[in-house]
């Protein structure tokens, strides 16, 4: 017997007022190859033509599901199972001691952020519309003093509007953990650099030279995270909504580098409005567009919805990434995206004033113009 696709929707919220989503209802199923591609970064150092290949097969990955997987990608496996026990270590304290590092302390919104304390502005400041995430993060944001690439950290670290490199109190309130600063701020300049590689790629995939975004990364957004899902009680039923991980969203800046641990639980929607379950695959990290980097493809690129569900007893750990462009370099539409058919469908706008936005959204506070 034909079975019947039932759909029901999910609700995000965007600057242009809620969207709704229709999706099925069907449980998760298994991506193609070609819907959430492997692709293999062995080559990204070898010159441009091994770099243009790596980008047509980003670009196709891109313009489809928006999501793909990199192998090879140079971060060991020493260092992401050092940053894994780091952020277990961390997770595992008390309440109070987590809160010794609370975000409250910080502009940025760097540090220990609890379960349910942040509905709609966790992690990247997503926005999740159904229910409260059931998750606790620890993350670490941009600061000049940490970037191996900044020669004059001092004049951004002296300029106010930045209100960078007050994290100090993060490392003071981690210095019983052995080694947690070291491998924490390792682990995000790592990170921050193959995040780096990648827009060169995605500069690339978008038919302009590969330093085309190299001007607008020199300060990037890049918010690097430790995220803990605790295991669902037994107790909850199949089809409760309160043990979601997180809530369906998007991703607000540009490309998301994320290690996820074996537990599974990440879904992507796919082109036809199915879950597409994005399995943990050893060896790789999941990259994924963000809002910001569909704009300014003039939506040629897709910032893909997706959630987290971990419906099993035992804790869940991921590690995502997010990079943005510097917050004050106003971007406008990539040039090769616009021609009389496709018109520049978005505003010049900085990365910073849109997560701004976005962030306000969430929170229910006004939009500035
Ligand atoms: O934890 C994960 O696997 C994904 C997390 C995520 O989507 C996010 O933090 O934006
Ligand atoms: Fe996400």
């Amino acid at each position: 017997m034909a079975t019947v696709t039932q759909y029901t929707q999910v609700e995000l919220l965007t600057l242009h007022g809620p969207e709704f989503r229709r999706v099925s209802t069907a449980p998760p199923r298994l991506p193609t190859e070609d819907e959430i591609p492997i692709i293999d970064l062995s080559t990204i150092d070898n010159g441009f033509e091994a770099r243009k290949a790596i980008a047509s097969q980003v670009k196709a990955a891109a313009e489809s599901t928006g999501f793909f997987y990199i192998k090879n990608h140079g971060i060991s496996e020493e260092l992401l199972d050092r940053a894994l026990s780091t952020a277990q270590a961390f997770f595992s304290q008390s309440i109070e001691q987590k809160e010794l590092v609370s975000n409250k302390k910080s502009k940025h919104a760097d540090g220990f952020h609890g379960v349910g304390s942040t509905q709609g502005m966790m992690a990247e400041f997503q926005i999740n519309m159904c229910h409260s995430d059931r998750k606790e993060t620890f993350s670490l944001r941009y600061n000049p003093m940490n970037d191996p690439t900044m020669s004059n950290p001092e004049t951004l670290l002296s300029d106010p509007s930045y209100s960078y490199g007050n994290d100090e109190f993060l490392w003071e309130g981690t210095s019983h953990i052995p080694g947690f600063r070291e491998t924490t701020i390792e682990f995000w300049q790592r990170r921050l650099a193959l995040a780096r590689k990648m827009i060169r790629i995605f500069a690339l995939a978008l038919d302009m030279p590969e330093d085309y975004f190299d001007s607008v990364t020199t300060n990037p957004g890049a918010d690097g995270l430790y995220v803990h899902y605790p295991g669902s009680p037994e107790t909850l039923s199949e089809d409760t909504e309160t043990d979601v991980g997180i809530g369906s969203h998007t991703d607000i800046q540009c490309v998301t580098l994320l290690w996820q641990d074996m537990s599974g639980g990440l879904q992507v929607l796919s082109a036809s409005d199915e879950w597409l379950d994005a399995r943990p695959i050893p060896g790789t990290l999941v990259v994924n567009i963000g809002d910001f980097l569909q704009r300014l493809s003039n939506n040629r690129f897709k910032s893909t919805v997706h959630r987290v569900y971990n419906r099993q007893t035992t804790s869940r750990y991921s590690m995502p990434f997010f990079l943005g462009f510097n917050p004050d370099s106003v971007c406008q539409v990539v040039p090769s995206c616009i021609d009389k058919d496709h018109p520049a469908l978005y505003e010049p706008i900085s990365c910073g004033k849109w997560h701004r936005n976005r962030l306000a959204l969430s929170q229910g506070k006004p939009i500035t113009a």
